[in-house]
């Protein structure tokens, strides 16, 4: 059992209630579960087992479902704890780590990426620990939670390949970024990867040679799939370029997809978008990101695995990467090919887009490169330059959802 314990202005007790390892060890006997279950658990600010500890807690509980996840999660807080984290990383068949936080009101359902790694050893003792430190700095339960599992996500992420040691875990290093000097670990993961599988960048000379004002092409384009979308205007005015902006946002948040301002932080701070998109001689990552802060979306252009590098060191989100095929949208740009995007994705450690002549034709071959961080294209005139924006974009997710399912 670990009881991590963080004072402020009050004291706030974390409860991680070690019974059965990541790793299958059953460390606790049931002879102390009654102890648990009177006498700590309703003392507890928060407690976070895992699915097994859950179970057992429960009373051997079977929980295979995240539908599962909630009931125990509620169950298990009304044995007395003021919030329960319900940590899925064992849940079967599962893609993303999802986990269950109960507040005794709302459950709110916790995505990230699972992180395939042989090093996950502390990870429930770090998530406990981060919580605890959270709630010392004055977070809210839930922010605690929230900053606790990006933080957990982002060292497996960045100590996933290191080889210590003979045992079945190997430890995971919580040192390296501040090795790097990052010190963004308490950002709240607001971005989510799978947001990238089908990006819209606009294009306002295509659309009006179509006769579609923007916001219609945006719309339709979320209508057919498009999991994303990115404001691109290279000709426009500011003003012109912030009205417009100010009403993609509406479109954009009316559907729960992001909407990220190409190149322009200005204009993504003044219409209050989702992000942005730089490139390589816009404004650098590292100064956007102090600029919008810890939640806004950043993704960053990148031809070479040393821009990739430097992408996640400066705080990126993700990295767009082209061009994979030759394009007419974008003079002058470089090809890539499968093999250069191959290079730069193995290179990064932040979620990739793939960007550059894709389309219907093509889009299939590029998810099927079979590169786990390459989680979606990115396109313009497939979507933009064609007549129904609507039926392009149902056709190219089509084509994705095939793909993809031939990858897993
Ligand atoms: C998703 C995505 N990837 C790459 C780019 C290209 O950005 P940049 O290099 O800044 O070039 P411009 O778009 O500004 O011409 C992008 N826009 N989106
Ligand atoms: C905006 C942009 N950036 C690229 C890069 O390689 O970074 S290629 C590109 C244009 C992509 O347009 P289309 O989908 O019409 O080929």
């Amino acid at each position: 059992m670990r009881v991590l314990g963080s004072f402020l202005s009050e004291a706030a007790l974390v409860v991680d209630p070690v019974m059965v390892s990541t790793s299958g060890d059953v460390l606790a006997g049931p002879s102390i579960l009654s102890s648990f279950r009177e006498e700590l658990l309703p003392m507890a600010d928060i407690i976070t087992p895992n699915i097994k500890e859950a179970s057992a807690l429960l009373g051997g509980m079977p929980l295979e479902t995240v539908a599962d996840m909630r009931s125990a999660a509620k169950a298990l807080h009304a044995i007395g704890p003021r919030n329960v984290l319900v940590k899925g990383g064992d849940l079967p068949d599962s893609l993303d780590a999802i986990d269950i936080f109960f507040d005794g009101k709302d459950c709110h359902e916790l995505r990230s990426s699972r992180i395939k790694t042989r090093n996950t050893h502390g990870t429930g003792c770090t998530l406990a620990s981060c919580i605890a430190a959270e709630l010392a700095k004055g977070s809210s339960m839930l922010s605690a939670v929230k900053v606790a599992k990006h933080y957990v996500e982002t060292v497996l992420e960045y100590s996933k390949d290191i080889f210590i040691g003979n045992g079945r875990q190997g430890p995971f290093d919580h040192l390296l970024r501040l090795k790097n000097g990052i010190h963004n670990s308490h950002r709240q993961g607001t971005f989510n990867p799978s947001n990238l599988f089908l990006y819209a960048v606009t294009d306002s000379q295509m659309n009006k040679k179509w006769g579609r004002p923007m916001v219609d092409a945006i719309e339709a384009a979320i209508e057919g799939g498009a999991t994303i979308v990115q404001l691109r205007e290279k000709d426009a005015e500011t003003r012109e370029f912030l009205e417009m902006a100010k009403a993609c946002v509406g479109i954009c948040r009316s559907y729960g997809v992001p909407l990220l301002i190409n190149d322009r932080v200005d204009v993504a701070l003044a219409c209050d978008a989702d992000g942005v998109h730089v490139g390589q001689s816009d404004m650098p990552a590292r100064i956007a990101r102090t600029l919008l802060g810890p939640e806004k979306i950043i993704g960053v252009s990148c031809k070479t695995p040393e821009q990739a590098q430097q992408a996640w060191i400066d705080g990126a989100d993700y990295i767009g990467c082209g061009g994979v095929y030759p394009t007419n949208t974008k003079a002058n740009n470089p090809t890539l090919g499968l093999d250069g995007l191959k290079a730069v994705c193995l290179a990064s450690k932040l979620p990739v887009v793939a960007i550059g002549g894709i389309n219907a034709s093509n889009a299939g071959s590029v998810m099927e490169t079979g590169v786990s961080n390459l989680k979606g294209v990115a396109v313009v005139s497939a979507l933009f330059d064609r007549e129904s924006v609507l039926a392009e974009t149902r056709n190219l997710h089509a084509i994705l959802m095939e793909a993809a399912s031939q990858v897993k």
